[in-house]
């Protein structure tokens, strides 16, 4: 039987352009010959928004859809205003698709620095809400310009869009030998959205009764990511708190370039789209300087998503590997380590 992978490939802005030339890279280097790679760029971003004025259309969400995924670099341009290319291309996307569990997994790989003391086992999944909460646009601003300026951002929790997100993470914790859950809020003070939450949470845990649970408000999970983060197995948190605490969980697990993710739509209605967590690092654009294992990772996923566990497996170990072997050696340029990468995974 062939096999084929339709990939929609968005390098996007800054550092999004090297970072995906290296995932397409292991890409093709760990695909069997049978499988027929066909991929499709596009150029949204600050180039496309430059030249049209568009960041997302209703025609480029239809060509989007007819693929098995999409391979995202970064989005996002200091010239072009804040929240523009943010919400106008990357939220409209993941909310268009119904992207609503954002997986982010933090492993602390052997040899990899960490800025924390010793060599704490990391080994944890955040499973983030990725269509809802204070991400929806749902507020405004008025009196603007004035001293009496007044702004909301409301955050927007549905029953339906909480429950299927705290099942998934459910069915993920009770799929891992540990099985543990905890659900990161703030329902001290957030007592509309931390209520609904956490009641839900308690209710669909009936159904796992393996999956051991446990509540923790934000401000403090982020003490225990760094003291104790050995206690996480699962995380399963609103869009906000997850974009915050998998900052974290990537600084403490081997560095922001490490940190994959996937926006998934589990019905498989519409393609998922699979990116490191990191943005487009103006800082160190066009320097060679991106790790871009973070890609290379999030290309696992997308592996593993479409059924390619084998190759996806190939590509974690290259990546553990060649991490390992960066201690005390010189800093290599992205392209050198897509090359080293791509050598590994077709070896
Ligand atoms: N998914 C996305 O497309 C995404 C994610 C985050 C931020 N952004 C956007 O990216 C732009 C820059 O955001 P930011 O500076 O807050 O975050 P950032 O993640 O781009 O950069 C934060 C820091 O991490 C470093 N860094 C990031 N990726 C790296 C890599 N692969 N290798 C080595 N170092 C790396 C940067 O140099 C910088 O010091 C903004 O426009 C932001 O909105 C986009
Ligand atoms: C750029 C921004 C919209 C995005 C988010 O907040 O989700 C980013 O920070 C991320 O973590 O993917
Ligand atoms: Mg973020």
């Amino acid at each position: 039987m062939s096999r084929s992978i339709n990939l929609a490939v968005i390098p996007g802005d800054g550092i999004g352009q090297e970072v995906v030339a290296q995932g397409l890279k292991i890409l093709s280097a760990v695909l069997p010959q049978d499988v027929k790679l066909e991929t499709e760029e596009y150029d949204f971003g600050a180039r496309r928004y430059h030249a049209t004025g568009e960041t997302l259309t209703d025609a480029d969400l239809e060509q989007l859809k007819q693929h098995d995924a999409i391979l995202l670099g970064a989005i996002g341009d200091p010239s072009v205003p804040s929240g523009v290319l943010e919400r106008g291309f990357l939220l409209k996307l993941r909310f268009a698709f119904d992207h609503h569990v954002n997986l982010r997994p933090s492993k602390l790989l052997p040899g990899v620095e960490t800025p924390l003391a010793g060599q704490p086992e990391i080994d944890f999944v955040v499973v983030r809400e990725g269509t809802e909460g204070p991400y929806t646009g749902n507020g405004g601003t008025i009196r603007t310009g004035t001293p009496h300026a007044v702004a909301t951002e409301v955050s927007l929790n549905t029953a339906f869009g909480i429950e299927r997100v705290v099942r998934d993470a459910y069915a993920r914790a009770q799929a891992r030998p540990r099985k543990k859950l905890a659900l990161v809020h703030k329902n001290n003070v957030l007592v509309h959205a931390g209520h609904l939450w956490t009641d839900i949470f308690n209710k669909v845990g009936e159904e796992f009764p393996e999956v051991t649970t446990e509540y923790m408000h934000v401000d403090a999970a982020t003490i225990y990511l760094v003291t104790q983060p050995e206690r996480f197995d699962v995380i399963v948190t609103d869009n906000l708190f997850g974009d915050i605490i998998t900052d974290l969980a990537a600084a403490i697990s081997g560095g922001i370039g490490v940190a994959a993710s996937g926006n998934i739509n589990p019905s498989g209605a519409y393609p998922s789209m699979f990116e490191p967590v990191h943005g487009s690092a103006p800082d160190i654009a066009g320097q060679g300087k991106a790790d871009p294992s973070a890609t290379v990772l999030s290309v696992a996923l997308l592996l593993r998503h479409l059924g390619y566990e084998t190759e996806a497996a190939r590509i974690e170990d290259a990546v553990s590997a060649d991490l390992a072997e960066r201690v005390g050696k010189p800093a290599r340029t992205t392209d050198e380590i897509g090359d080293a990468l791509a050598v590994r995974v077709a070896g």
